[in-house]
């Protein structure tokens, strides 16, 4: 199974509400479809978001990187040559992750083809259905309540909540939606590095105060305060969960070592893909740290991928993989099976895909 081409194109799908974080609102994903080609007629796809905020990645950087500087290092390339594939990935140049994400998932879905049995499978089996949490957007407490309502009408029992603007508003945010929802239903909190480490202990302790049960706040200070994210974690009881600190896995390494956070968040946009994130997933289970599974805006696509890898890895404890159901519509037949909170994986070999609809790749 030998590569022939690798082709591009635009995946566009509005959204059934705008997405709104500390970072950024977007109303539609925009994201960039890899389709790889082999002479055997098997096809893999993958798929990349520019999260230019988080990752640095545009639209055009990414389809650069694929076309000029990682496409010319894979083509001819045998699938079952992976190891040389994955480094080739990983040299031929530094950062560009959402591009380097979008490819290792095409060649993971190429790579269960080949030996014919589902990624899980072959990554490790662990289960085959998964529970996601939902993503309730920052917006003032009582549409975040009713945002809220309509997710547990939905059946979702996590929700993880957006915060992160203004400190005082996000206590009155979290009051709002505890009293609406009880106590029945988990929430975690995402502030997605909106307050300074000082003002994030001080909201968090007034959480812990008020009895509202927040199961974990995730990364409450920016990206590169790693002492920081240490100040918050040595402070409070709420476990903190590092999200844009971590890309690497030596950016996990060193959270790890100096217990700068409780748990990791994994996402294939920030590693590179699969390849890396099972480096992550190895030394967390080093460490006897858990770590979640999370996306960017992506479709179901690249949530496929990330799906598979959670049904292969105990160690994933937590999904954050609410991307497809935050879509308006599905244009992609096959793949992992979202009903609302409910992921199910079928059988199908590699990522499991059959067609995807009204992207040009020409
Ligand atoms: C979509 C997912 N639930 C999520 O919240 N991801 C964000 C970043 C998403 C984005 O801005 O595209 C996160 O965990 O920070
Ligand atoms: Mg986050």
């Amino acid at each position: 199974m030998k590569i022939v081409d690798i082709q591009m194109g635009d995946l566009i799908i509005p959204l059934k509400k705008p997405f709104k974080t500390a970072l950024r609102t977007v109303n539609a994903v925009e994201d960039v479809v890899v389709k790889i080609i082999t002479d055997t007629g098997h096809v893999g796809y993958g798929e990349a978001p520019p999260t230019a905020v988080i990752t640095g990645d545009t639209t055009g950087a990414i389809k650069w990187a694929i076309e000029k500087h990682i496409k010319p290092q894979l083509i001819g390339m045998e699938i079952e040559n992976f190891e040389e594939m994955m480094i080739r990935l990983d040299k031929t140049l530094v950062k560009n992750t959402s591009a380097k994400a979008a490819v290792d998932i095409a060649l993971h879905d190429l790579y269960g083809q080949l030996y014919n049995a589902p990624l899980y499978k072959l990554l490790g089996g662990y289960r085959k259905e998964i529970i996601t949490d939902i993503t309730i957007s920052v917006n003032d407490p009582e549409e975040m309540a009713r945002d809220s309502i309509e997710a547990v009408k939905l059946g979702y029992r996590t929700l993880k909540i957006k915060v992160g603007k203004d400190a005082k508003m996000d206590i009155k945010r979290m009051k709002a939606i505890r009293e609406a929802i009880g106590y029945d239903v988990d929430l975690r909190i995402d502030a997605n590095q909106g307050w300074k480490p000082k003002e994030a202990v001080y909201s968090l302790r007034k959480m812990e105060d008020a009895g509202l049960n927040i199961e974990f706040v995730e990364q409450p200070v920016v990206a590169h305060d790693f002492e920081g994210l240490k100040l918050v974690t040595d402070n409070v009881s709420i476990p903190v969960l590092a999200d844009e600190s971590v890309f690497s896995a030596k950016d996990a390494m060193t959270i790890i070592q100096m217990r700068a956070a409780d748990l990791i968040n994994i996402k294939l946009m920030k590693t590179g893909g699969i390849h890396n994130a099972l480096k992550i997933c190895s030394i967390a289970e080093v460490y006897g740290v858990e770590c979640m599974i999370g996306c960017m805006l992506e479709s179901k696509l690249s949530v496929t991928a990330a799906v598979h890898l959670a049904a292969a890895k105990s160690i994933i404890t937590k999904i954050d993989l609410d991307g497809p159901v935050l879509c308006a519509e599905n244009p992609i037949e096959g793949g992992a099976t979202f009903e609302e909170y409910k992921i199910t994986l079928s059988d199908s070999p590699g990522l499991g895909f059959k067609e995807v609809k009204g992207v040009d790749f020409s």
